[in-house]
């Protein structure tokens, strides 16, 4: 066994961009755990990543919706251990074509990356649960993949106004054994990040199965 997977405690800081593929072939190595992070364009992933791994760079944000259109792999401190973005869906400014070219490619990371450990999906607290992200809660049921929800964007609301929207999308969601974790997050003013971290670190820890 690699003695560095068992041996360092995660640590999201070291995060470091490794590369960019755009189809499962281009992928790394099948090997390790990976944690892969969804979401609608625009919904806030980018800037989630960012907060988690507390670099502002990591993953480019932008105010222009669809930026993140290929599947991203960040290196952590450990070796082996990885998080993965994945591109933003539902972009409205590229051909049909395009769009479902890259959603084909996200269905192959989804269906056969083995070392997933498990998905965040990263949902606007205004606008929870989109068709995306519903289709994105059967999946991960259906596979008996955990899911972790991120309800970001949480400091555009008052803190009422949150909670109420937390306990609706909860209520809507008791029924699903894949949901672990659902997290009121945000971004800018880094509510949840800790509980997030803690979260990524138990499934990247989880030994292989
Ligand atoms: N107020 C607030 N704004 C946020 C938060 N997270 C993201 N934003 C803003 O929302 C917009 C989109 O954020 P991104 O992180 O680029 O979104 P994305 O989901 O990665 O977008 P794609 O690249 O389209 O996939 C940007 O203008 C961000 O500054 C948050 O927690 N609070």
């Amino acid at each position: 066994m690699d003695s560095d997977l068992t041996q360092k405690s995660i640590s999201f800081n070291s995060a470091r961009f490794l590369i960019s593929a755009s189809r499962l072939d281009e992928c790394l190595p099948d090997h390790g755990a990976e944690v892969a992070f969804a979401g609608r364009s625009n919904a806030g992933k980018s800037s989630a990543l960012n907060a988690i791994t507390a670099n502002g760079k990591l993953a480019r944000t932008s105010k222009t919706p669809g930026r993140t259109r290929l599947i991203n792999f960040f290196s952590l401190n450990r070796e082996n251990a990885r998080l993965v973005d994945l591109p933003g869906y539902g972009y409205a400014k590229v051909s049909r074509d395009m769009k479902d070219d890259w959603q084909q490619h996200l269905g192959h990371y989804l269906n056969d990356r083995r070392c997933l450990r498990g998905l965040v999906l990263v949902m606007d607290i205004r606008h929870p649960l989109t068709e995306f992200d519903q289709m994105m809660v059967e999946w991960c049921e259906h596979n008996q993949l955990p899911l972790m929800i991120l309800a970001t964007k949480a400091d555009k609301l008052k803190f009422g106004q949150a909670k109420t929207s937390m306990l609706e999308i909860a209520k809507k969601l008791k029924d699903y054994q894949c949901v672990e974790h659902l997290i009121m997050f945000s971004s800018t003013a880094k509510r949840g990040v800790d509980d997030c971290r803690q979260a990524l670190a138990n499934w990247l820890d989880a030994p292989e199965n």
